[in-house]
């Protein structure tokens, strides 16, 4: 008889341990839920097997309607026996709309975090968010930096590389960066944007000659490209033998021509806000971000 509890005891111990993998956007073969929009609109989740006591969310944002399609599949396994829910968020909603910048503006990263801290997750890793301010909303919070991406990276590239800090707002997580990657060193650039209409007015490189170099700009996300267009021209004008742009996030909004024509040799991204179809993949290296999430 004990023989027998003890068993039983073990599987339900396992079963405690062991976590179930929900995703969305949903897998095309995902069998765990289905997901539909009514005429008007609204969405609606139903889950087609119940799930473990604990489970690990991944949540690939796609605009806001996902976000409502979150909190629905939240609330669904919440409601069909899900205690622990742990939320793996590869990239943070309005982490860039960190500040007021001009009179009238939402702080959206605050609204976005609040609905995320009313779901009560367990935990919630955040692929490299913009700022520290991401960190300090959101509750339960485990920030995964960058580190083992660039590092991905950096391994296959066998030439005589050097970090670029596109900006004051990214140097701090550049010199973390140098840092992890055995103290590469780290060349730091400025730009002036004028926060009314976002275009960029100047950018600086602090340093003369980078002949033979090849530059990794490292940032956490490119979306018109403009920062890294500019930069690159500056770079490539100092020496730089070859441009390497390395963005956590990628909004499959910039020209790959634009990229190119200002001297970046190559892109890298993850597919935290899915996989680039406007960019060539001669050109475009996307890894699946999950790899680098501690999962
Ligand atoms: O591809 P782009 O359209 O050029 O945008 C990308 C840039 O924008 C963000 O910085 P932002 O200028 O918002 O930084 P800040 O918070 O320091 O103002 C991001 O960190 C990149 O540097």
């Amino acid at each position: 008889m004990s023989q027998q509890i003890q068993t039983s005891q073990a599987v339900s111990n396992s079963q405690c341990l062991q976590a179930d993998f929900y995703q969305l956007p949903a897998a095309s073969d995902e069998a765990n839920y289905r997901l539909f929009q009514f005429g008007a609109g609204e969405n609606h989740v139903q889950l087609l097997v119940p799930p473990a006591k604990r489970v690990t969310l991944f949540f690939g944002y796609r605009g806001d309607q996902s976000i409502m399609q979150l909190l629905l599949l939240t609330d669904a396994l919440r409601r069909s026996g899900a205690e622990q829910i742990d939320l793996l968020l590869p990239y943070m909603p309005g982490a860039r709309q960190d500040r007021i910048c001009n009179v009238g503006e939402a702080l959206s990263v605050k609204v976005y975090a609040s609905l995320i801290n009313q779901q009560q997750y367990a935990s919630v890793s955040v692929f490299d968010p913009h700022s520290d301010v991401t960190a300090a909303l959101l509750d339960r919070v485990q920030v995964i930096d960058n580190h083992s991406f660039v590092a991905a990276i950096a391994a296959q590239l066998t030439c005589d590389l050097v970090l670029v800090s596109p900006d004051a707002g990214a140097n701090k997580k550049v010199f973390g960066l140098a840092k992890a990657l055995q103290g590469m060193p780290v060349i730091r650039a400025d730009k002036h944007r004028d926060v009314v209409n976002g275009h960029i007015i100047a950018t600086e490189v602090f340093c003369d000659d980078l002949s033979g170099k090849t530059c990794l700009i490292v940032d956490d996300i490119c979306a018109g490209g403009r920062t890294f267009i500019e930069l690159a021209i500056k770079l490539k004008q100092k020496g730089a033998q070859s441009v390497i742009l390395i963005v956590s996030h990628y909004e499959d909004k910039a020209s790959e021509s634009a990229l190119r024509e200002a001297g970046i040799d190559r892109l890298f991204c993850t597919d935290s806000l899915g996989v680039p179809i406007h960019i060539s993949s001669e050109f475009c290296h996307c890894h699946a971000v999950l790899r680098f999430m501690n999962h």
